[in-house]
């Protein structure tokens, strides 16, 4: 019996991989990745690192945040490192914003796409934007308004889908709602952030049950960090579910400056070697993505975080 199930679930994902066949990858290691950085990165390494990923097949790079300096100074560069990047069309820039005062900062720098966040945890609200998720849903919502004003798309995120590292388990109910607010609010897709890299597959599961009751796959994207090795699994999850949308951090970079303890998202090497290995197509040349993933690390002084990087980093 437990074998059939698994082979039924197997089935069902190389069915999905096969009429789907393309997975779209959100590469967010010069923000996420970076913005919990205590050494402090030249700007010029910051658009160098940019530079190298838009050559590498990615189609999308979140590339900074117009959030306070005083709360994350790491991305106080962030006019000088989004006007200094070298863009190319096909490619998408987004940037994350925090209020109406970041919107203003993106617009003025030319962004076309900003992210904004929504926590499910109400702890975790407080610390990383000093509100309540209700105050922050009713901030949310006029930054929303006023980017489609200004015409710009624009993606959400959802942070602590399935823990947070002041209140433990969230339930998944929580994240349907704030999941919800975005998507009416004009969000064309919300990312699924696993913040503190605690899901397991049950509560992945469970979490992506309630989510799909209230929206669609194909409004959804994942984000999990791998604190925990469960990043690729429960990436895997989401697949199943038919999520096509994965965002990672090259070179495994990362971790939030508000969520002590949370190490980078799900590597970007690793997990293009796993989509490839199921047969999906990501677009992305591994090769060029691990050297990528190797300048940076060279100049943060240690290896990637990526298990793949560093077996195929020598043989390539
Ligand atoms: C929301 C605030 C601003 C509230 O911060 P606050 O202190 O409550 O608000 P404020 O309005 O009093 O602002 C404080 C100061 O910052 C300035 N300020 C205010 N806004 C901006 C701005 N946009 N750009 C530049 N400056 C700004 C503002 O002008 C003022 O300066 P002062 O008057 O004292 O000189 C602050 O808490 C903040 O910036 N928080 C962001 C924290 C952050 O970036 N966390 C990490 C990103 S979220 C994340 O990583 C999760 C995610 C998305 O990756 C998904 C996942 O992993 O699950």
């Amino acid at each position: 019996m437990n074998l059939m199930k698994k082979f039924l679930g197997f089935q069902s994902i190389s069915t999905f991989i096969r009429n789907k066949s393309y997975i779209k990858i959100v590469e967010v290691g010069p923000r996420d990745g970076l913005q919990n950085e205590p050494v402090n990165i030249p700007t010029a390494v910051k658009i160098e690192l940019v530079d190298r990923l838009s050559e590498t097949g990615l189609n999308t790079i979140e590339v900074t945040s117009f959030v306070s300096p005083k709360w994350v100074p790491q991305m106080a560069d962030n006019s000088e490192v989004f006007t200094g990047i070298s863009k190319k069309k096909s490619i998408t820039y987004p940037v994350l914003v925090p209020n109406l005062k970041g919107l203003d900062a993106a617009f003025k720098v030319g962004a076309k796409e900003i992210a904004v966040f929504l926590s499910a945890s109400e702890s975790f609200s407080k610390k990383n934007i000093n509100c309540t998720i209700r105050e922050s849903i009713a901030n949310i919502e006029s930054v929303i308004s006023k980017a489609l004003e200004y015409k710009l798309k624009v993606r959400g995120y959802v942070s602590c889908v399935v823990g947070c590292p002041y209140e433990g388990f969230i339930k998944p109910a929580a994240v349907s709602q704030v999941t919800e607010a975005l998507l009416l609010f004009g969000c064309y897709e919300i990312s699924l952030g696993d913040t503190i890299g605690v899901g397991t597959k049950t509560t992945m599961e469970n979490m992506l049950h309630d989510v799909l009751s209230v929206t669609t796959p194909n409004r959804l994207a994942i984000h999990c960090h791998d604190t925990y090795g469960q990043a690729l699994v429960n990436i895997y999850t989401a697949l199943e579910r038919g999520i096509a949308v994965v965002d990672s951090s090259v070179a495994g970079l990362g971790g939030c400056p508000y969520a002590k303890g949370a190490t980078g998202n799900v590597a970007t090497e690793d997990l293009v070697y796993m989509l490839h290995g199921l047969g999906a197509e990501t677009g992305v040349d591994l090769k060029k993505l691990i050297q990528t993933g190797r300048y940076i690390s060279d100049f943060l002084k240690r290896p990637p975080v990526s298990k793949v990087n560093n077996a195929l980093h020598s043989r390539i």
